[in-house]
């Protein structure tokens, strides 16, 4: 994907119209299925913290963070359930290149549409934001998000910086491969329910801002739930989250 080619102002067009857009990008693509594979190896060699136990994003440096995201409550701002696991990778981690290079990628887009610095977010002592890299893993038998829209980060974003905010994610699972029913889902500028698995697919970024529906519909009700499974609906983000007071 050509970045330096990305129109800002047709991009907003785009979302005020129809609320979300799909970019499928060979390049991308072919980052993701690498990607994929160096997540594979970090959920099994990474030991998983619970939901509520506290890191700090200075030491995804040296390691990631795998965690569960699970509550009838979280979120920030509007709450909202799901019970899904995530990995935390700091952005220049030598071990997942594949990885660093998508979420590289992301983020430029980000930052391009945001009208900010290209490697806003790599400073966080200066820029008191920081560029929360993960991987969401849905897993089979259960994995899922309610339908919200993500009030927080707009918030936070424009008191702080006066910018507005784009949700970037890109899908690393293949549904009716690595999970069969459910997965993410937005409602569009018509209030139509899109299968993002389906209209978008493994490897698509999906982009869209704060006024728009979404979640993840429950994974494959018929099978025991097993964090350590490989398989279940994965998807990349990018968001700039503040950094905590000191
Ligand atoms: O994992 C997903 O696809 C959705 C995540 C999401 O909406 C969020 O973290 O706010
Ligand atoms: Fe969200």
């Amino acid at each position: 994907m050509n970045i330096a080619e990305i129109d800002p102002a047709e991009i907003d067009r785009e979302l005020n119209s129809n609320g979300y857009m799909i970019f499928r990008d060979p390049e991308i693509a072919q980052t993701s299925l690498q990607a994929r594979a160096e997540y594979v190896r970090c959920l099994q060699a990474s030991k998983l913290h619970a939901t509520r136990e506290k890191f700090h994003y200075t030491t995804l440096a040296n390691e990631p963070w795998r965690k569960l995201a699970i509550g009838s409550s979280n979120g920030l701002g509007e709450s909202y359930a799901q019970n899904l696991q995530s990995i935390y990778f700091g952005a220049n981690d030598k071990n997942y290149p594949a990885l660093g290079s998508l979420f590289a990628t992301m983020i430029q887009i980000r930052n391009k549409l945001m009208g900010v610095d290209p490697s806003f977010g790599s400073d966080p002592e200066r820029e008191r934001f920081w560029d929360a890299c993960r991987v969401h893993h849905y897993p089979r038998g259960g994995g899922f998000m309610a339908t919200h829209r993500d009030t927080h980060f707009p918030q936070i974003i424009s008191a702080q910086i006066a910018k507005p905010f784009y949700q970037i994610c890109v899908l690393l699972s293949r549904k009716n491969t690595d999970f069969f029913t459910g997965g993410g889902v937005i409602y569009d500028g018509n209030k139509q329910r899109i299968d993002l698995e389906t209209d978008a697919g493994f490897g698509a970024l999906v982009l869209f801002d704060g006024r728009t529906y979404h979640g993840v519909e429950d994974v494959d009700l018929d099978q025991v739930i097993d964090f350590s499974r490989t398989d279940g609906r994965l998807a990349a983000f990018v968001n700039l989250y503040s950094v905590p007071a000191t």
